[in-house]
């Protein structure tokens, strides 16, 4: 297995390319299901997670052609083409490890009426249920057993636009909600709609393939059916949590960092809290410049759904605060085991304490570099954040969390001038 080894202490400094989403990445794959005509996506991350996604459906029957194979170039472009869909019963040993394949059932439910999925099952953040996507596809008149681990969803005369109101916001099952709606027969309302901007990506993807959707973006999208989609090219929009990690870095060890493409309309929430912390951000021709010179001050963070602080930033955010010069508390609501870093940070030095969904996080003025285990993918980066602040040397063990969600991390960081590299570990 391999491991990252950092030797921390070195202010980054240099421009540092931001990829494609990831998030956005995994819907817009699926989302080829959806017509028989090439779908081309440009910018797409190379991660352990899109390459898992690239099987899952070329098992389903479509065909994947990848451009842009040099290694030295980040992100690529892939075309997949759905012509005929030859299976609808997804594989169960890659949904099982990838929790977002569970997106392949409105694609699948809206093109060919029925869809068999395993459940994904929970991961290390939480039990993370699919209910809301099943009851999603219900209100568009599928029919849905949950027997042996399967979801069997059938809807044999094709799927009748309805009214979709969900309980709380989710992400997946707005996205499963929305290509199953595009070739739904009649007009669907989604309610209480997630906002997020992987979500804008995935409608205006949608739209280029002739969807007809309004009102993406915010917490009613409208959606009238189509008889058919056809091919599109798009490009996938930049990691809005990528760039809020490699910026959590760049503060942490007072560096001066640009983010090339990175988009700072999507960022708001995370951006306010790291000015909050001291951090320097300027909108620049290419991305976004960040830096700090005065130390991190504490700031209080919440997470919420878009567009409030997100999830995927609670874990970066809390290693850069354990060098902040004061308290800070961290409250998170979306995943009821979100904490698995507070462990590894705390053998780094940091001084954190968790009473149920709140971390207060007491400022300590040094970490020191240990073995730590990375238990997730933001886990693992915040370990990656704390390790290049470190005294010493750092080890980052299960780096396969990592590659899931960072193009080329270490060679992104080497890049800005981090002491970083992969090696074989234990
Ligand atoms: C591939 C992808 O885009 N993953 C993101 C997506 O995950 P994902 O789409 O799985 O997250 P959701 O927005 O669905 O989850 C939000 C909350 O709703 C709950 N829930 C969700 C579905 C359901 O049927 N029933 C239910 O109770 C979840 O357990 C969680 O507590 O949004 C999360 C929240 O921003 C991010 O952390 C993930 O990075
Ligand atoms: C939780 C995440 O991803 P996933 O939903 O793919 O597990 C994440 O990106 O932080």
């Amino acid at each position: 297995m391999e491991k990252i080894v950092i030797r921390g202490g070195t202010p980054l400094k240099g421009k540092l390319q931001i990829s494609g989403a990831k998030n956005a990445a995994l819907t817009l794959i699926p989302a080829a299901l959806l017509t028989e005509e090439p779908l081309t996506l440009r910018n797409l991350p190379r991660l352990a997670d899109v390459d898992m996604f690239g099987h899952l459906v070329n098992q389903l029957g479509t065909s994947t052609e990848i451009e842009g194979k040099r290694p030295e170039v980040f992100g690529r472009v892939m075309t997949l083409k759905a012509g005929r869909v030859t299976s609808t019963t997804a594989a169960a040993d890659i949904v099982r490890k990838m929790r977002a394949s569970i997106l392949v059932l409105g694609p699948l439910l809206g093109r060919c009426g029925e869809a068999k999925v395993p459940l994904p099952g929970g991961c290390e953040i939480g039990a993370r249920p699919v209910d809301l996507h099943l009851k999603a596809m219900e209100a568009l008149g599928a029919e849905i057993e949950v027997s042996a681990g399967y979801v069997h969803a059938r809807a044999p005369k094709g799927l009748q636009g309805g009214r979709i109101d969900f309980p709380i916001v989710s992400v997946g099952a707005t996205e499963n909600a929305l290509m199953a709606a595009v070739l739904a027969n009649g007009d669907t309302e989604i309610v209480n709609a997630a906002r997020e901007p992987e979500i804008v990506d995935l409608a205006q993807c949608l739209i280029g393939m002739g969807a007809k959707i309004e009102g993406h973006g915010t917490g009613t999208i409208r959606v009238r059916g189509v008889p058919r989609l056809h091919g599109d090219t798009y490009r996938v929009m930049s990691d809005r949590i990528e760039a809020g990690s490699y910026a959590c870095a760049a503060a942490i060890t007072g560096g001066d960092v640009e983010l090339i493409g990175a988009d700072a309309r999507d960022f708001e929430a995370v951006a306010e809290k790291l000015e909050a912390a001291g951090v320097s951000l300027e909108q620049t021709d290419e991305g976004l410049r960040v830096r700090c010179t005065g130390g991190i001050r504490p700031v209080n963070i919440t997470t919420h759904p878009y567009p409030d602080f997100p999830t995927d930033m609670q874990a970066q955010m809390m290693a850069m605060l354990s060098l902040a010069s004061g308290v800070s508390v961290l409250t998170e609501t979306i995943f009821e085991n979100r904490y698995m870093h507070v462990g590894e940070l705390e053998r780094m030095g940091a001084d954190i304490q968790v009473s149920g969904r709140t971390a207060t996080v007491r400022g300590v003025k040094r970490l020191k570099g240990a073995a730590v285990m990375a238990t997730d993918l933001r886990a693992s980066m915040s370990l990656i954040i704390a390790g290049l602040a470190a005294e010493g040397t750092t080890e980052v063990l299960r780096v396969h969390h990592l590659d899931r969600g960072y193009e080329r991390l270490e060679e992104k960081l080497s890049a800005v001038g981090a002491d970083i590299q992969r090696a074989s570990g234990d």
